[in-house]
């Protein structure tokens, strides 16, 4: 550990760094969306349902949630992210709606952080993910490593994220990819609960779905373009012009949330699907159903509601569950799985 680089106090500045830039400067996608904005659900007027009979509850990794929602991967690692964790966590619990926690390496560097992840004891009955960047494994981190973050959260699954992008323009940035496949595949084989392949807004194809679900992950999260944009993000934290410049070019890149979506799906009609990456609203978590996800993230509106108070988390968790019923009673949907069967979703066209 010689560079300032390498040390742990690094990463928990990048933690930091991550949560202000996202809250204070303008990184959404600008050019390319997620995509949803294509489609269009079918009005129906006489749904012929009592709306409080409507359901929109669901099962995800084998558990039961209360709605079809994932509060993304976001923090850990510094005071601020222990008190954002602690209230999401709870309105994960109050709801039952999966939650993830931000990348964990930083508790692995740095042992006295690892309580700012610590939040079972809030969420007991929570589907909960653990997070590491799956590039770690080609930097001295294997199983124990993985042991000891799903042991810190006492997490139900693991998600490893991957983010070539990000690392190509963050300062100092893990960018050695080669033979990670194989890695993964002898990590799935050892671990002890299921692992979720997580892009972080750049999106998950269907050809490299494939390559992962055959290495054995059992769930894809496709966090795709059109939300956050962690090439802008990163650009805020340049240390140089070439950094900057790589931000500002690749700022726009990547694969559409709705693309990942349904081409996986094609494929896969029963492998666990997350929907996310720019999803802002229960209309575009209803869409992303419709087209075949299991259950949608929000990373973004979680952490701009987090900041202010816990009741402003209780707040965006209750529209978004009154948008998606809507969505059901006026398309003529009593459940989640009759909004995928029925074929209420339509894509438009200009001609
Ligand atoms: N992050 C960025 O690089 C920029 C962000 N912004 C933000 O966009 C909002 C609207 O901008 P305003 O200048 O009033 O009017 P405009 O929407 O007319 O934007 C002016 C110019 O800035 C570009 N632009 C606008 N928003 C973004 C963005 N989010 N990312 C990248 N480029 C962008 C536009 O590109 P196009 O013509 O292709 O739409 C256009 O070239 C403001 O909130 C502003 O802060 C503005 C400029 C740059
Ligand atoms: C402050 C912040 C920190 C994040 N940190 C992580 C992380 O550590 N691990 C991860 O897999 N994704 C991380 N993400 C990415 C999100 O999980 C998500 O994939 C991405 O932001 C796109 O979703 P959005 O458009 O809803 O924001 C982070 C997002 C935010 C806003
Ligand atoms: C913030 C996102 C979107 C993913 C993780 O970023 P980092 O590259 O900072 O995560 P670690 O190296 O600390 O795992
Ligand atoms: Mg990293």
């Amino acid at each position: 550990m010689n560079s300032p680089h390498q040390k742990p106090e690094y990463t928990q500045s990048r933690k930091a760094d991550h949560i202000r830039i996202c809250l204070e400067e303008d990184v959404q996608f600008h050019h390319v969306t997620s995509g949803l904005e294509s489609y269009k659900f079918h009005h129906c007027c006489l749904p012929e349902i009592n709306r409080d009979d409507i359901d929109i509850s669901t099962t995800f990794l084998g558990k039961r949630l209360g709605a079809p929602l994932l509060i993304s991967s976001m923090t850990g690692g510094t005071q601020q992210a222990a008190i954002i964790n602690q209230r999401l966590a709870k309105v994960a619990q109050q709801y039952k709606i999966a939650m993830g926690v931000g990348s964990q390496r930083v508790a692995v560097e740095k042992p006295q952080v690892a309580d700012t992840f610590a939040i079972r004891k809030y969420a007991p009955d929570v589907l909960l993910f653990a997070n590491l960047g799956a590039v770690q494994l080609n930097y001295h981190y294997g199983l124990d490593e993985c042991l000891r973050i799903i042991d810190i959260l006492e997490a139900d699954a693991l998600i490893l994220h991957i983010n070539p992008l990000q690392e190509c323009i963050q300062p100092n940035g893990d960018t050695n990819f080669r033979g990670l496949l194989d890695k993964i595949r002898s990590l799935c084989k050892q671990i002890t609960v299921p692992v979720i392949a997580k892009e972080v807004g750049n999106g998950i194809s269907a050809t490299m779905a494939e390559k992962l679900l055959g290495a054995g992950v059992a769930a894809i999260d496709v966090a795709g373009a059109g939300g956050t944009s962690w090439a802008k993000v990163e650009s805020e934290r340049a240390e140089n012009a070439l950094q900057k410049r790589l931000g500002k070019t690749f700022a726009d890149w990547g694969l559409p949330t709705a693309e990942c979506i349904t081409s996986i799906r094609a494929i896969y009609p029963n492998v666990p699907l997350v929907a996310s990456g720019g999803l802002r609203d229960g209309l575009d978590v209803a869409k992303a159903i419709a087209l075949g996800a299991d259950i949608a993230g929000l990373a973004m509106p979680f952490l701009q509601a987090a900041v202010v108070s816990e009741a402003a988390l209780y707040d965006l968790v209750k529209v978004l569950i009154a948008e998606i019923s809507t969505v059901l009673f006026c398309t003529g949907n009593p459940t989640l799985n009759e909004l995928q069967k029925t074929g209420s979703l339509r894509k438009i066209t200009n001609n």
